[in-house]
């Protein structure tokens, strides 16, 4: 699929195909070197880190084991509530265990900053996150993010998981809507 498939939705691509799975190499030999003959437990957050724990979780030689979490903290737009409610919690007893939380994007962080409190207060031995969007001058809290995929400006961006309205996630770039979208 390319631009020309969503037609005249797209604004433009920011981060390529190409460039998503040559970066998620990297960061996949990132964590095998870090959680060497530790256990890992992948937690992705439903729905949109879907893309990115799939290919992730292939990238790496760690014989991980994997969760998935649904929180709800955006509606229907574009900008987050701050309230976030668990929609679909942990299979997994997380005590004593290394938690490597998945995301497709940090905006203000507010998601993230509650998830780990959340899980923290489970008692794991660890919990890191993996994101692979970040928003630098997005973010509204102080939040530890140890593997960035792509650091990119405050716009709101859709593909590889990344939704507007619940559509387009399933472009395998990331890229920005034409400002007729939101108008519709
Ligand atoms: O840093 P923040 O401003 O809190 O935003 C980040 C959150 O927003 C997105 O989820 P969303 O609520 O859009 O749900 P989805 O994954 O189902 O699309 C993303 O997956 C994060 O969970
Ligand atoms: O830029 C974004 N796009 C889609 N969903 C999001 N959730 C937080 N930020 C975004």
């Amino acid at each position: 699929m390319d631009a020309k498939d969503m037609g005249a939705d797209l604004e433009k691509i920011l981060v390529t195909e190409d460039q998503i799975s040559a970066r998620l190499a990297e960061v996949a030999a990132e964590i095998d070197a870090d959680y060497a003959g530790r256990d890992l437990l992948l937690v992705g957050v439903l729905k949109g880190a879907v893309m990115v724990m799939a290919d992730l979780a292939r990238a790496l030689h760690h014989p991980c084991s994997m969760d998935w979490m649904a929180v709800s903290s955006y509606g229907a737009g574009t900008t987050s509530s701050g309230v976030v409610r668990i929609l679909k919690d942990l299979e997994t007893d997380i005590k004593d265990c290394n938690v490597l939380i998945v995301e497709d994007v940090i905006d203000s962080g507010l998601t993230l900053s509650w998830l780990v409190g959340n899980l923290r207060s489970r008692g794991p031995a660890s919990v890191e996150i993996c994101t692979m969007v970040r928003k630098p001058l997005a973010l509204d809290v102080d939040l530890n993010v140890r593997y960035v995929g792509f650091d990119l400006p405050n716009e709101f961006i859709v593909g590889y998981g990344l939704d507007y309205a619940e559509k387009y996630r399933n472009l395998p770039f990331i890229g920005t809507l034409a400002e007729h979208v939101y108008q519709r």
